[in-house]
């Protein structure tokens, strides 16, 4: 499954009530449907909509970035693509030439990939390791125990038995993990009561973690703010962090994931999870040292091919999101990852993993963000037919209504259920 068949973001609603103030992501929020609602990761399996309702570009003269800048895979040879590790030490001086740097590199990657490691992330390695005993110690209570606390999927929130979740459901693969969603614990969402005692013991810890799992979220999504070039007058640097507000109802969800040794009944197609995309804005993922993390990547021309993503020790895995993909035209990937059983002994350990997926506020707006780079992105793929040009840019939506990070997860969730 190719990112280029994810599914429809870029859905307008014709007719509908117009979005008239200012262009900043969260400052074009509309009024809030209430208490955030369910999310995750969803199958990219769906006829993309976003063709669907294409129209012409915009056609204008900003030629002011490289080709190599803007498709940075298709001109490269045949050598694998790389994921890099990414020091985000530096990251907290956001004035200096070092930050500049930083952010220079993760839009690299999510240019290239879709996929980068992070170093130095700051979120606490002794509040990493507490929420892997944490996970450790709930699971080995059994599902019969943990099923007392079942998901919610009006909330997305609660434990899911093994085979429950088809992150692709056009595969006949069953996914032999066992998870728990937690939504943010701003007081909105989540009640300690709905959880299993040995998480409801430990709220402060997985309060603790919601919150610096968050916290390095919203660094990354400022060096894209960088990266991406926002203009100071459209919010600069808080573009994206200004609709990610941890206070706010948002479809963030922290998870904690097992996926048990190999099972002994083997007429079931197993795996660990299926092909998808994740479809919020940035996934930060947190891995044992297990490994079976494979991402869809493409050597220049060439098919695209599964290549794995193990673990490097002191770092977290980032990957962007379908939002992402969107706000960008498509010039971020949101690249198609799965988890399989590794080969060998390995395929006999557990594994253990924790993910924070990243969702903006209920509200927001899915509009092209106001970036030089994706503008001259979408203007020359208009030149030159390559991709399906379409700057719609801010100005243009007094007609049309874009369609809100809430609506989308409510689309997306109407596809899988
Ligand atoms: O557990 C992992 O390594 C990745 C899981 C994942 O991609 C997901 O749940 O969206
Ligand atoms: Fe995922």
């Amino acid at each position: 499954m190719l990112s280029s068949s994810l599914p429809a973001i870029r859905l307008c609603i014709l007719g509908a009530r117009s979005v008239t103030s200012s262009s900043r992501c969260c400052a074009a929020a509309l009024s809030s449907f209430g208490r955030s609602s369910l999310a995750g990761t969803f199958p990219t399996s769906s006829p993309s909509l976003m063709q669907s309702t294409r129209t012409a570009a915009n056609v204008a003269t900003v030629e002011s970035f490289s080709k190599e800048q803007l498709h940075p895979r298709s001109l490269k040879s045949s050598e694998p693509p790389t994921v890099p590790t990414i020091d985000f030490g530096s990251f907290n001086n956001v004035t200096g030439e070092g930050a500049k740097h930083v952010a220079d590199q993760i839009l690299k990657a999510a240019l290239d990939t879709g996929f980068f490691y992070l170093s130095n992330h700051g979120v606490p390695q002794k509040d990493i390791d507490d929420m892997f005993e944490l996970t450790k110690r709930f699971f080995a209570k059994g599902s019969a125990h943990n099923a007392k606390y079942p998901y919610n999927p009006e909330i997305n929130s609660g434990y899911l038995g093994i085979a429950t979740e088809r992150l692709n459901p056009n595969s006949d693969e069953q996914e032999y993990k066992e998870a728990v969603n937690i939504p943010k614990l701003n007081g909105r969402t989540a009640r300690k009561e709905d959880f299993a005692p040995e998480l409801a013991n430990n709220w402060e810890l997985l309060t603790r973690f919601h919150r610096s799992a968050h916290d390095c979220l919203l660094r990354v999504l400022r060096a894209f703010g960088m990266g991406l070039q926002i203009p100071e007058s459209a919010g600069g640097l808080d573009y994206f962090t200004s609709c990610h507000r941890y206070e706010e109802s948002s479809a963030d969800i922290l998870r904690i994931l097992w996926y048990p040794a190999i099972p002994a009944d083997r007429s079931t197609k197993w795996t660990r999870a299926a092909a998808h995309s994740d479809y919020g804005s940035l996934t930060l993922l947190f891995q044992d040292s297990t490994g079976g993390l494979e991402a869809l990547l493409r050597s220049g021309n060439h098919e695209p091919k599964w290549i794995p993503l193990p673990p490097r020790p002191g770092t977290i895995v980032v990957n962007t999101g379908d939002l992402m993909e969107f706000w960008t035209e498509g010039l971020v990937k949101s690249t198609a990852h799965r988890v399989v059983f590794p080969d060998g002994p390995a395929a006999h350990q557990d594994r253990y993993t924790i993910a924070y997926f990243g969702q903006p506020e209920d509200s927001t707006p899915l509009t092209t963000i106001p970036s030089e780079i994706v503008k001259s992105k979408v203007l020359q793929d208009a030149k030159t037919g390559n991709g399906e040009a379409l700057f719609r840019g801010p100005t243009s939506m007094s007609q049309e209504r874009a369609m809100t990070a809430l609506e989308h997860l409510r689309m997306r969730l109407s596809e899988i259920h």
